[in-house]
């Protein structure tokens, strides 16, 4: 279970959110500029808040007051972030194992699952769309996370490979029984996947309880 209370304070906007993730997916959806990255980044350490803490079980990952802040590596966090997310100049394989932190058996299993083995020596850069979506979601599994952080994973795709990679990282999700924090702008997309729904308002983050 991961547990936050924490602002951030960007130059036009307070952002503030406290909430838990339990196993099971929330959709996270706001307009935009509202803070829906910047949490994210705040829960995966690229962004230390100004105030609060973030904590998973008993052990704090952001703490202002005790002056604890764990670095990204630190955490056991899988992010898969906005925009170019995969390093198109090296392999597939090159790609997922990036954080060292899986070993040949977790590897082998996110291949297969995510219908990558025949790519393995393949520059990502040219795969297709939906194909370099799996490699950023199998390079965020194999750092082996106890939470997944999600930022528009969808946004590159057409609507045919939209649906075929929701549909594979829900059931992933559902078998590796984690958290996971989904930003989107599309309400539909949020229902269809989101267990719970949570939401930005002028920065401030509601639907938690
Ligand atoms: N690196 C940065 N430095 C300073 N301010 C930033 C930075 N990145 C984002 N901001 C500001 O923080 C606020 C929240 O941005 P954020 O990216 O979290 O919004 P968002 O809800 O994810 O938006 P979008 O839906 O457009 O991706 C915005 O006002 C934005 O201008």
């Amino acid at each position: 279970m991961i547990c936050f209370d924490i602002a951030v304070q960007r130059p036009t906007i307070l952002i503030q959110g406290a909430g838990s993730l339990g196993a099971g997916i929330t959709a996270l959806t706001g307009a935009s500029g509202n803070g829906k990255s910047t949490l994210i980044k705040s829960l995966a350490g690229l962004i230390k808040p100004k105030s609060g803490y973030i904590k998973q079980d008993d052990v704090y990952w952001f703490n202002k007051s005790e002056k604890i802040f764990l670095k990204p590596q630190q955490r056991q966090v899988g992010y898969m972030p906005q925009g170019n997310i995969i390093f198109p100049h090296m392999s597939v394989l090159q790609n997922i194992t990036y954080s060292k932190r899986g070993d040949e058996v977790l590897l082998a299993r996110i291949m297969e699952r995510l219908q990558l083995e025949r790519y393995s020596h393949t520059k990502a850069g040219k795969l297709s769309g939906g194909e370099q979506q799996r490699v950023a979601l199998g390079r965020a599994l194999y750092a082996k996370p106890c939470i997944l952080l999600l930022d528009e994973p969808l946004s590159a795709l057409d609507w045919t490979l939209r649906h075929q990679v929701q549909a594979d990282i829900v059931d992933i999700i559902k078998e590796w029984n984690i958290p996971c924090l989904w930003v989107t702008h599309d309400e539909e997309e949020a229902q269809i996947v989101g267990h719970n729904h949570w939401y930005f308002e002028k920065g401030v983050l509601k639907g938690t309880q």
